[in-house]
């Protein structure tokens, strides 16, 4: 079945970082709210600043020092909303796709000595399990031409660039590094080519 995508409802959402447009979708994929916030005008635009955001409810929701996603996001809404135009999409893809069950048991690993990569692994899963055709389509349906992508992970770039979302830029999104994210964003550097300044002596 060819994936589809139907933008269901826009509303105006004034925030702390802003106002904007959330729009909500229902797809052929899955059953999840997947939602996009918009800045401004960006139908027939290049180089739209864009966020694709994992959801991370320990992050996000909880203020979780265990990974940068809460400060990423704040960060990310800022600088949309400073440009002006932009989009965040947020995926309902908890935990890089393994959900949140796991992801909390994954914890539990990595509170035992595994790293993140090794701890989905011993749960019978891939070190990521995302997909980003849903956003794709939701860039397409937001008639966005080209996009500069904030985001420290390669991955997303090549994902997005074979689904035909053209990736003019990167707009990196570091958070602060400090003893409760320090292993994680460490071994994003290291196992996951995220492009991440690590100090040398950590
Ligand atoms: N399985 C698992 N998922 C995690 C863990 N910590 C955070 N996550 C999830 O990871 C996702 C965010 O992915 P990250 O690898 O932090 O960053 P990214 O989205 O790939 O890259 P950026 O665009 O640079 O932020 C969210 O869905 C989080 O819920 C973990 O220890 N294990
Ligand atoms: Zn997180």
């Amino acid at each position: 079945m060819k994936a589809s995508i139907e933008d269901k409802v826009q509303t105006r959402i004034p925030t702390k970082h802003g106002e904007f447009i959330l729009h909500y979708y229902s797809n052929s994929l899955d059953k999840k709210e997947h939602v996009a916030f918009v800045k401004g005008e960006v139908a027939g635009k290049e180089d739209v600043p864009v966020r694709i955001h994992s959801e991370c409810f320990t992050g996000d929701v909880l203020g979780s020092r265990r990974c940068d996603c809460g400060e990423q996001l704040d960060m990310a809404l800022d600088l949309i909303n400073t440009a002006g135009c932009g989009v965040l999409i947020y995926l309902r893809q908890e935990g890089r796709g393994i959900g949140l069950l796991k992801k909390l048991q994954a914890y539990n690993l990595q509170d035992q000595g595994l790293d993140t990569v090794d701890a989905n692994i011993k749960l019978g899963h891939l070190a990521d399990e995302r997909q980003y055709d849903i956003a794709a389509l939701i860039l397409h349906s937001l008639q966005v031409l080209s996009i500069e992508l904030i985001t420290n992970n390669p991955l997303k770039i090549d994902e997005l660039t074979k689904l035909g979302i053209k990736v003019n830029n990167r707009i990196a999104i570091e958070a602060r590094i400090h003893q409760d994210n320090l292993e994680y964003l460490k071994t994003k550097a290291e196992r996951m080519r995220h492009m991440l300044s690590m100090p040398d002596s950590q």
